[in-house]
């Protein structure tokens, strides 16, 4: 509790002084300015630097400040054995091996029919029923901080038990056991994968995060502009060492999984693809290749897993609502 409130105090401070990571960035280049035309003295330097002190300290903590937001998000990951003793994972055993050798070879692996149809029914049933709660899909993070030209989904953070048992009022729980069972079987996966690196002699240690994040991209106005989901080592210098210790938790992603869990058929008219910059290994496919892009429709029950820090992808926009759970597997 001590450690919860001391953490509310720095973000309540750091966030009078900056609203994004760019207005750290440009209260920095000030302090530099400063330096450099000797007009201040080093105590006002220094109380410039200690917003961006604090933010980087707290991102090597396991906490991370993106866009003026605090995200606790490695504070109570699991894991991968630990994952694993609650649930099963998403991939078949004889494909765990193929999964792993492709993902070192930094492929998109794409796996179609991990969810079988009958349950996707209830899965979407379970859905519009979240959806229509008020309050339970929030903004990203992004637009939460006035940011809408990235990304523009709403999202909920699944937490078992929390997201599962029935509200303290008396209300039914937020999600079902079919989201549930997502939910588990997604972040399981992370154990079949070390099993696979491991027999494919590269050995990982994946942390899980005890959430998964659910994402409706809606009808007409969802996408998600090229990114990667780790770090993409484009800032060199002082900001290469900044955004390495701010961004504590993305700098140690290492493996992305995604869950689709709309219709099984989704034509291509209706947009939305994931749109890759890397080689596509499709097990029951099939996807578009327009090298060096992979265009992979967000079909019901299908999970692609790729490399968090070298394969940049966007989401196009949609023309229906679109569902996906992610989970990122840390080292
Ligand atoms: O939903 C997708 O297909 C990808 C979403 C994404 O890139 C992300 O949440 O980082
Ligand atoms: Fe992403």
């Amino acid at each position: 509790m001590a450690m919860q409130r001391c953490f509310a105090t720095i973000q309540k401070r750091a966030c009078r002084h900056f609203r994004s990571t760019a207005d750290s960035v440009a209260g920095l280049a000030k302090a530099k300015e400063k330096i450099d035309g000797q007009s201040a003295s080093w105590v006002s330097v220094l109380k410039s630097a200690v917003p961006f002190l604090l933010t980087a300290g707290a991102g090597t903590a396991t906490w991370a400040f993106y866009d003026g937001l605090w995200v606790p998000l490695l504070r109570d990951g699991q894991t991968a054995s630990e994952v694993e003793l609650i649930s099963k994972g998403l991939l078949p055993e004889s494909l765990i091996c193929w999964a792993a050798e492709r993902l070192i070879a930094k492929e998109v692996v794409v796996l179609d029919g991990v969810v079988p149809p009958e349950q996707l029914r209830k899965i979407q049933e379970e859905l519009q029923l979240l959806a229509s709660r008020p309050g339970a899909l929030q903004p990203n993070p992004k637009m939460k901080a006035g940011n809408m030209q990235i990304r523009t989904d709403r999202v909920c953070y699944l937490r078992d038990p929390s997201s599962f048992v029935p509200l303290e009022t008396g209300g039914p729980a937020l999600c079902g056991p079919e989201l549930r069972w997502c939910h588990r079987r997604l972040r399981s996966t992370a154990a079949q994968l070390e099993r696979g690196y491991a027999a494919a002699g590269s050995e990982r240690n994946f942390l899980v995060t005890a959430w998964t994040q659910l994402a409706q991209y809606t009808e007409g106005s969802g996408f998600y502009k090229w990114h990667t989901d780790g770090l993409d080592g484009s800032w060199s210098g002082i900001l290469g060492w900044y955004f390495w210790l701010q961004r504590g938790a993305v700098r140690r992603r290492s493996v992305t999984g995604i869950l689709y869990l709309n219709e099984e058929d989704w034509p291509k008219s209706a947009g939305g693809a994931l749109r890759c910059k890397a080689h596509a290994a499709v097990h029951r496919g099939p996807v578009e290749s327009h090298p060096p892009i992979t265009e992979i429709l967000p079909k019901g029950g299908r999970l692609v897993l790729f490399d968090s820090h070298s394969v940049e992808h966007e989401v196009v926009s949609t023309n229906r609502d679109r569902w996906a759970l992610t989970a990122w597997f840390h080292e």
